[in-house]
């Protein structure tokens, strides 16, 4: 469907017959993280729609948005073949038609890491996020933990405006590697794609290191040389709550490891949760 209008009337048929629904936003370029967030959402609800749009507020000026891969007629078979009862893909000029003028900030959760190396990243994704959510009208909306600030920001925002819809977090889907699976893989070249297995090998291996008792500082500062020294160049490598995203300097409530590293052309981001001693 392609109107918010075609969108809302089906939803409305089968609240009407008494069936739950749950949303999946997308970009695209569908794989396996994705089809997790829909089997998901079937654990939760009768009825499981996905929107596929590339949202251009959320790309800065530099950024991949005209690179960014489309391909909707085989996102379309995949989510099909999972059993997706409902493809949202809007036209940029719908979302956007001449005169739109709002924009939703998340203040706090947004001010650093991925936030502070995209400039105006998150306002783009909770702005496309409540018109989604809004448009749905879904009982339970799927979020991926590989995008950990944005399912923490969007969880804020969803409570902060009063918008019905629980959002959900879905584990981080891996390659037998452990890279997560990501549309952005898709530009590494074979040699970047080898070196990429030792993100995560790099955040295991800090993770286990402060779970031992190493120094924070000392375990993240190792992880950025380990990553550097592979041809990883990290934008940041931070211990956070698991919650606040504020920095932590032990285990006293759950924390989570994320980092971002550039390979090549490529941005990837990953994290992990590090549990309480
Ligand atoms: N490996 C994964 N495991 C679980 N969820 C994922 C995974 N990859 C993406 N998702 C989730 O799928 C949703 C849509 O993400 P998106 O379309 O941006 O895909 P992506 O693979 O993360 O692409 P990108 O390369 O742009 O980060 C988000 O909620 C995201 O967190
Ligand atoms: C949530 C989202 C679909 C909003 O454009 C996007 O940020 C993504 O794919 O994670
Ligand atoms: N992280 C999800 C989408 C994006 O990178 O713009």
């Amino acid at each position: 469907m392609r109107t918010v209008a075609a969108l809302r009337a089906r939803v409305r048929e089968w609240r009407a017959a008494g069936r739950s629904v749950a949303l999946v936003p997308t970009m695209g370029a569908l794989h396996a993280g994705h089809l997790a967030l829909v089997a998901a959402g079937f654990a939760r609800a009768d009825r499981v729609v996905a929107s596929v749009f590339v949202n251009p507020k959320q790309f800065g000026p530099n950024e991949d948005f005209s690179r960014y891969p489309r391909r909707e007629a085989e996102d379309a078979a995949a989510l099909a073949g999972a059993g997706c009862n409902l493809l949202f893909a809007p036209a940029p000029e719908d979302v956007y038609p001449a005169g739109f003028a709002t924009g939703v900030h998340v203040a706090g959760l947004t001010a650093d890491l991925d936030g502070a190396h995209r400039p105006g990243h998150f306002d783009g994704v909770t702005t496309v996020v409540s018109k989604l959510l809004n448009q749905a009208q879904a009982d339970f909306a799927m979020f991926g933990e590989k995008d950990y600030q944005q399912l923490l920001t969007v969880r804020r925002m969803a409570a902060d405006l009063d918008i019905a819809t629980q959002i959900v977090g879905v584990p981080t889907v891996r390659e037998a590697d452990g890279l997560a699976l990501s549309s952005r893989n898709a530009y590494l070249s074979a040699d970047e794609r080898a070196r990429a297995a030792l993100f995560p090998k790099t955040l295991i291996a800090a993770r286990d290191a402060v779970r031992a008792g190493t120094a924070v500082e000392a375990a993240l500062a190792e992880a950025e040389a380990a990553l550097r020294a592979a041809g990883l160049v990290p934008d940041y490598v931070a211990l956070r709550d698991a919650e606040t995203l504020e920095p932590v300097r032990s285990l006293e409530r759950p924390a989570r490891i994320l980092s971002a590293v550039r390979l090549g052309s490529t941005r990837l981001i990953d994290n992990l949760a590090v549990e309480t001693a």
